[in-house]
């Protein structure tokens, strides 16, 4: 790094997620270990979609802080910051900050916890790798975000809140293999999730999905792409799955639908 080192800034705040940092409730379905104690805190928005309260607010702000503080610590040194990928011109890589550690400690403590019970489809058990960033909608940042699906098993979406904001939700539009992703969206996969802060939506990355306008106040969320290396690498035959709404084999999902009605 040719400027400043973000870990020689002021803030120190945050040195671990230890258990204060975590909402009292998540803490105990963790304890729990079971799909049934998942199942009685999460809400299931969609089909492989839930809303959990995962951080506190005071711990969701003071990890807002230290992001700042370290970005600043760069800004000063007249470092430029790219955006965290191609589809957000605002946010940062968290890698960029050194708080890689972060998001290592939300999938091993948060993430896998959940996942190995909710989303047993998506390799949940087996999430060892992620790309992690926060992202900011704001006037003066990013207004919205378009249609797309994530590089994903399964997708956390932790709102940390920042000024009250009205807009902003996050729609999901249906889950797609990788054959079916630009097929129609049918009526009752547009599904509005509104974020609050200190609570996740968890949704498997193949969801599609987009984010409206936002209307008031600034919302930043810390968005982990969580990976399985047992689903990537070495040749893989596309297929569409059971999960996939376009499926039309022999134990199509709930949700799934014959491809020619
Ligand atoms: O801001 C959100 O709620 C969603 C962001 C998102 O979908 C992404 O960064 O992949
Ligand atoms: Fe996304």
């Amino acid at each position: 790094m040719s400027g400043g080192d973000p870990n020689d800034g002021p803030a120190r705040s945050v040195e671990r997620l230890g258990d204060g940092a975590f909402d009292p409730r998540f803490l105990a379905a963790r304890a729990s270990g079971t799909a049934d104690g998942w199942r009685a805190l999460a809400e299931e928005v969609a089909p492989h979609a839930w809303r959990v309260p995962m951080l506190t607010p005071e711990f969701a702000t003071t990890l807002l802080g230290e992001i700042d503080a370290r970005r600043q610590v760069l800004l000063d040194a007249g470092e430029e910051l790219d955006a965290p990928n191609s589809m957000h011109a605002h946010g940062v890589a968290l890698d960029e900050l050194l708080l890689e550690w972060v998001l290592d400690d939300l999938l091993a403590n948060a993430v896998r916890p959940i996942a190995r019970h909710l989303f047993t489809e998506f390799a949940g058990a087996d999430l060892d790798a992620h790309h992690g960033y926060l992202v900011e909608y704001a006037k003066d940042a990013d207004q919205d975000l378009g249609f797309h699906v994530d590089d994903s098993e399964v997708t956390l979406n932790l709102c940390l809140g920042d000024a009250p904001f009205d807009g902003s939700e996050l729609t999901l539009m249906g889950l797609r293999c990788e054959l079916h992703r630009q097929t129609v969206v049918f009526g009752d996969e547009t599904i509005e999730v509104e974020h609050r802060p200190g609570t996740a939506i968890l949704h498997a990355g193949a969801h599609r999905h987009r984010v409206e306008p936002i209307r008031r106040g600034r919302r930043r969320n810390l968005i982990l792409w969580c990976r399985a290396s047992s689903r990537r690498g070495g040749a893989r035959t596309i297929q569409c799955e059971p999960w996939c709404g376009m499926y039309a084999g022999p134990q199509r999902a709930a949700h799934g639908r014959p491809r020619s009605s």
